[in-house]
């Protein structure tokens, strides 16, 4: 549903005197390429856990029409953004694309939602988590990440094997090195609240920041290292963790799964590949399908409602609200066949 249609739905709820839910997940699209089919997943993968927010999707320019319309067919809010180049730099990204992911930076301006949950394309939720809406605001929540993978051998954690995830396996050598590394979360998925003000400091400082090997998550860590409060590993398995710390994780608790680790996304995997033959990763990567396969999932166009004569369609979650507002006689809402 394009933002003019939600803010005038928000606009009736007003007038009733009544806040919507201004809550919804988002994730970031860029290029043509097949990661469109991690967010068309993520969308069923948050209808099959009966999610109450939508997905927006943030898409760069070279996202085509046709994947935008893909995505709008899942019920997905799609919302174009302008790219984020990090300053002229000769760093080397620990992945060469990292340097399109500083464009995740502009979901701070989708200033319509008072707190969003971002999520990768890569990462599928398996049990509800809107709990995470309910956080108190006024901090910067997402899960701590792991430095035991090659693609941290550029830093001095990984050259005298410490990690965060088990900081008494090797003590960090102060005497050496300093104080050890703040607390470093993964940038694939964290609960943030939408604001101008931080969307323009954002942009102000990273004109003035020496970009890194992890771009854009470096950077957030850096921005947001004050205010950062860590979250259960359930909220994002970086699939690393299954390896490298299997002590940390209890699978069968797991709510969220990010298909970060080299050869793991679904949509590509072929087996091969460092762990990628490793049951529990087949596992995954079955579950992942089964969601993106299950056509009981689709999106099922909302019930449209009459405003003043023009239809308004609306998200599922508003179904009930705009029920009220019919008994209320202030709209008319008309129940598709197929709306439960
Ligand atoms: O060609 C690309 C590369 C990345 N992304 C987006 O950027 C996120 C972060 O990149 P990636 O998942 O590859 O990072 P990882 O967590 O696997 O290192 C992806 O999940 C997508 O949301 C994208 O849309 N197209
Ligand atoms: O642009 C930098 C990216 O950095 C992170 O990916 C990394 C990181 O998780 C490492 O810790 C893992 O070892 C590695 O596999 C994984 O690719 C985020 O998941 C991604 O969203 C994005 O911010």
């Amino acid at each position: 549903m394009a933002p003019e249609i939600n803010e005038r739905a928000t606009a009736v709820a007003a007038k009733m005197g009544v806040n919507l839910p201004r809550r919804a997940y988002v994730t970031f699209l860029a290029g043509a390429g097949d990661y469109v089919k991690g967010a068309v997943g993520l969308a069923q993968g948050l209808r099959k856990v009966g999610s109450a927010y939508p997905l927006v999707v943030a898409v760069l320019p070279d996202v085509p029409e046709c994947h935008r319309r893909l995505l709008e067919s899942q019920g997905c809010i799609v919302r174009e953004i302008e790219p984020i180049h990090p300053p002229e730099n000769q760093t080397k990204f620990a992945m060469a694309y990292y340097v399109i992911n500083y464009s995740k930076l502009r979901i701070w301006e989708f200033v319509e939602y008072g707190k969003m949950v971002y999520l990768d394309a890569d990462i599928q939720v398996y049990e509800n988590i809107d709990e995470l809406f309910d956080l108190p605001d006024g901090h910067f929540y997402a899960v701590m990440d792991c430095f035991c993978e090659r693609t941290w051998s550029h830093t001095p954690q990984y050259r005298v094997g410490y990690c965060q995830q088990c900081p008494e396996r090797v003590a960090w050598p102060a005497a050496e090195l300093g104080p050890p590394p703040s607390l470093y979360f993964n940038a694939g998925m964290f609960v943030f609240e939408p604001s101008i003000a931080t969307a323009d400091a954002l942009l102000a400082t990273l004109k003035v920041t020496e970009p890194t090997p992890f771009a854009e998550q470096d950077f957030l860590n850096m921005f947001f290292r004050d205010i950062y409060k860590p979250i259960p590993l359930v909220y994002n398995l970086v699939l690393a963790m299954l390896w490298r710390h299997p002590e940390n994780v209890e699978l069968d608790k797991v709510k969220v799964v990010h298909y970060c680790a080299a050869g793991s996304k679904p949509w590509r995997y072929t087996g091969e590949g460092e762990n990628m033959d490793r049951a529990d990763i087949k596992e995954l990567v079955r579950r992942w399908w089964d969601v993106y396969n299950d056509e009981s999932l689709n999106y099922k166009k909302p019930a449209a409602v009459l405003d003043g004569g023009s239809v308004v369609a609306v998200e599922a979650e508003r179904r009930p609200f705009l029920a009220a507002l019919s008994e209320a006689g202030t709209v008319k809402y008309i129940k598709a066949p197929s709306a439960a």
